[in-house]
C-alpha cells in the first residue's frame, strides 16, 4: 500500500478532503500518515482505523518516507518545504491545494473529469507534481468543459459572485458576525410592522459604515454589500483572480500554445461556500441551443443543465441549493441579442468540493489505482 502523508488536514479544505475520503472509503486503499505544523505527537483525524500520532510537518526525514504527500497546508508551507524535499532527492508524488506551484512547467493542474488526458500524459512522462486549480476556474470548467472539449469557444468572459469561504475560515466567521450586527441594529424596528423601511435602512447603512463593524479579515463590510476585487492587484487594472481565468483554464486544457481568450471581473459576495459565475461565450459557429445543452450535459457526471425558466433557475441554480453537494448546475443558457454565436450561461458550484478538495482526492485515487 502507498504511504500517504497529509498536511493541512484539519484546515477548511483539509477537513472537506477528509470527509470526502471517508465517504469514498479512500483510506481502505492507502496507509495514511498525518502531519502537523503545530501539534506533533497529537491525535490524527478519525479515519475509521488506528493512525500513528501526528508527525512534524517540517521533519524532512519523515516526509521523505512517504510515497505521496497531500498538502492543504497553504502556499507558505509549500514554498518552504517542497523545494527542500526535491533538493534532497525525494521522488514521491506531491498533491497540493495551494496555488504556489500551479504554473510551474513540471506541474499539472488537476481536474480529471476535464483533463484526464493531460494527467495521463504527464503520468506517462514521469510527472510527480499535481496541483489543484483555482476554485473559480475549476468550477467553470466542470460546468462548461463540454463546449471547450468540442472546440466551440472563441472567447469567454466571466463575471463572478464568489463566496466568503474562498478567502478562508476566518472570513466566513466575519461575514456571519457582520450579518448578526446588521440584524441586531435593526431588530427593534423590524419587530414593529409599522416601522418605516427607510428608518431600518438608515440603521443598517450606519452600521455598515461604523468602524466598530468587524472587518479585520475582509477589510470592509461584505454583509449587505460586496467587494469587487479578489486577490492581489497586478498593477494593470486586473486582479490576480481575474488573471487566473485564462492562465489556468488554458493550462488545464493543455492549450497554452494556442490559448483561448478568457477574462472577466471577480467579485466577492455574501454567500458562504458556493461560487457563482455569469458567463458570456462567443462560439465559433451558430450551434442550436438543444445541441449546446446536450454537449454541456454529457461532459461529466456532475454537471446538470437547468432549464432556462424562472422557477427552475430560482430553485436549482443558487448557492442555497448547491452548497455541500458535488452537483454543478448550469443554466440561463440562451443566445444573446448580439448574435447567434453569443451564448449566456450561469453556473454555481461548491468551492470547497470541486473548487478545492475533490480534485485532490481523485488524483490520489488515480495514483493508487495506477
Ligand atoms: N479556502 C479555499 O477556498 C481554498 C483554499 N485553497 C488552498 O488550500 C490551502 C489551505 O486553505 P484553508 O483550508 O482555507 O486553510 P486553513 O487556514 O483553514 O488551514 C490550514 C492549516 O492551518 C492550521 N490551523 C491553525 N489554526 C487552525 C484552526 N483553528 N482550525 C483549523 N486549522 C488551523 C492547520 O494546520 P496545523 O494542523 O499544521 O496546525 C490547518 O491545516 C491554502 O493554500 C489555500 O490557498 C485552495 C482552494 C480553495
Ligand atoms: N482566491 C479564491 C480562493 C483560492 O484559494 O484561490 P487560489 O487557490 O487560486 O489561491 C477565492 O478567493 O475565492
Amino acid at each position: 500500500m502507498m504511504r500517504v502523508g497529509f498536511t493541512g488536514w484539519r484546515g477548511m479544505v483539509g477537513s472537506v478532503l477528509m470527509q470526502r475520503m471517508r465517504e469514498e472509503r479512500d483510506f481502505d486503499h492507502i496507509e495514511p500518515v498525518f502531519f502537523t505544523t503545530s501539534q506533533p505527537g497529537g491525535k490524527g483525524p478519525d479515519v475509521g482505523r488506528e493512525v500513528p500520532p501526528l508527525k512534524d510537518a517540517r521533519e524532512l526525514a519523515e516526509l521523505k518516507a512517504m510515497d505521496v504527500i497531500v498538502s492543504c497546508q497553504g502556499g507558505d508551507y509549500t514554498t518552504e518545504i517542497f523545494p527542500k524535499l526535491r533538493a534532497e532527492g525525494w521522488a514521491g508524488h506531491w498533491i497540493d491545494a495551494a496555488s504556489t506551484l500551479r504554473m510551474e512547467k513540471d506541474a499539472v493542474i488537476i481536474l480529471d473529469p476535464v483533463n484526464r488526458n493531460v494527467i495521463d500524459q504527464a503520468l506517462d512522462a514521469g510527472g510527480k507534481n499535481w496541483i489543484g486549480g483555482n476554485c473559480t476556474v475549476s468550477l467553470m470548467l466542470m460546468a462548461l468543459g463540454g463546449l471547450f472539449r468540442e472546440n466551440l469557444v472563441d472567447w469567454a468572459t466571466s463575471m463572478t459572485y464568489q463566496a466568503a469561504s474562498g478567502a478562508g475560515a476566518q472570513n466566513m466567521r466575519e461575514l456571519l458576525k457582520q450579518m448578526g450586527e446588521v440584524h441586531r441594529v435593526a431588530s427593534d424596528l423590524l419587530a414593529d410592522p409599522a416601522s418605516a423601511i427607510l428608518d431600518i435602512d438608515r440603521e443598517v447603512a450606519g452600521t455598515l459604515r461604523d468602524e466598530k463593524l468587524p472587518t479585520a479579515h475582509f477589510g470592509v463590510p461584505l454583509a449587505g454589500s460586496l467587494i469587487p476585487w479578489i486577490d492581489k492587484d497586478l498593477g494593470n487594472g486586473q486582479s490576480k483572480e481575474e488573471w487566473k481565468g485564462a492562465a489556468e483554464t488554458n493550462k488545464i486544457l493543455g492549450r497554452e500554445a494556442s490559448p483561448t481568450p478568457i477574462d472577466g471581473l471577480c467579485v466577492r459576495i455574501g454567500a458562504m461556500r458556493c461560487h457563482s459565475q455569469a458567463l458570456t461565450l462567443k462560439l465559433n459557429k451558430d450551434v442550436p441551443l438543444d445541441e449546446i445543452n446536450s454537449i454541456i450535459a454529457s461532459a461529466n457526471g456532475w454537471v446538470k443543465v437547468v432549464p432556462n425558466e424562472r422557477e427552475a433557475s430560482m430553485t436549482q441554480l443558487t448557492p442555497a441549493a448547491v452548497t455541500g453537494t458535488l452537483s454543478v448546475p448550469v443554466g440561463r443558457l440562451r443566445k444573446m441579442s448580439m448574435g447567434p454565436e453569443y451564448l449566456s450561461a450561469f453556473t454555481v458550484g461548491d468551492q470547497l468540493l470541486w473548487g478545492a478538495a475533490e480534485p485532490l482526492r481523485r488524483m490520489l485515487r488515480i495514483l493508487v489505482e495506477r
